[in-house]
């Protein structure tokens, strides 16, 4: 399955456990010697939920959240589903193409991103080459926002494993840029922690709405559009983050790996 051309693989195990670790997920992902993917999505079932849902990047690091994926989760079950991940309780329903997932409310406490030190989440006092002063926010999973003058105009295939991996961030960081084109559309990239660029990253596109809502330079609800189409994001009045956008499911087969 995909979301806007960001690619899973998707391991339907509510009847029948399968168990996934970092090196079998790395099988998986790999584009050359396995099916190939950015991440890997394992669905259980759910003891207080409808299901479970498990995420490891290609690289084989387990996280807590994949936006994209959870789209794909009522899409590939047939109907609205609650979902249990390691962030918490997810909720999405189908909409046409693809589904809205309440992700939840995001935290800029430093120690919650997490960083390695106290700092201002809203602006951090850190550069990397051109791009400087981040929002850090955590929407279930760790996010650096950099607004710049032009997303196109980025080394980001440089800047973002500089930044992924500098020790200011214990658990990494997803690496987001963005310009605002008007107060409801922005266009967006982002480097993702342990996969790389890709061509689009749901819980990035999250992070970055809530960071340009924190800098007053969105409305409660925008486009954006990322290099594989466009998300709706909305927020709610109790501050929850709402995304909307397609998931495809593009085939299912077996394979022993
Ligand atoms: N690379 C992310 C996980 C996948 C996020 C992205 N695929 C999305 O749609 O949210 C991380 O390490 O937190």
């Amino acid at each position: 399955m995909h979301g806007l051309g960001n690619d899973f693989v998707v391991v339907d195990a509510r009847t029948d456990p399968v168990a996934i670790d970092a090196d079998r997920a790395r099988a998986i992902a790999d584009r050359h010697t396995g099916i190939g993917c950015d991440q890997i999505i394992l669905i259980g079932p759910g003891s207080d939920t409808d299901v479970s849902m498990r995420i490891w990047n290609a690289d084989g690091s387990e996280v807590a959240a994949c936006g994209n994926a959870t789209r794909c989760v009522p899409v590939l079950v047939g109907r609205d589903v609650s979902i249990r991940t390691a962030a918490g309780i997810l909720h999405a329903a189908l909409e046409g193409d693809g589904a809205t997932v309440d992700m939840g409310k995001p935290s800029f406490d430093w120690n919650a991103i997490p960083l390695a030190y106290a700092m201002d989440t809203r602006a951090l006092p850190l550069a990397w080459g051109e791009l400087a002063n981040p929002v850090a926010v955590n929407v279930g999973n760790p996010h650096v926002v950099f607004f710049v003058p032009d997303v196109h105009a980025v080394p980001l295939e440089t800047l973002g494993p500089d930044i992924e991996y500098d020790l200011v961030f214990p658990e990494r960081i997803n690496v987001n840029i963005a310009h605002v084109l008007a107060p409801d559309h922005l266009v967006m990239r982002t480097w993702e922690r342990g996969a790389g660029l890709t061509r689009a990253c749901g819980t990035g596109a999250c992070a970055t709405f809530a960071a340009g809502r924190l800098l007053d330079l969105l409305a409660p609800s925008a486009r954006l559009d990322l290099p594989g189409g466009s998300l709706r994001l909305a927020e709610s009045g109790d501050g929850h983050l709402l995304m909307s956008g397609p998931a495809t499911h593009v085939f299912t087969g077996e394979a022993s790996l």
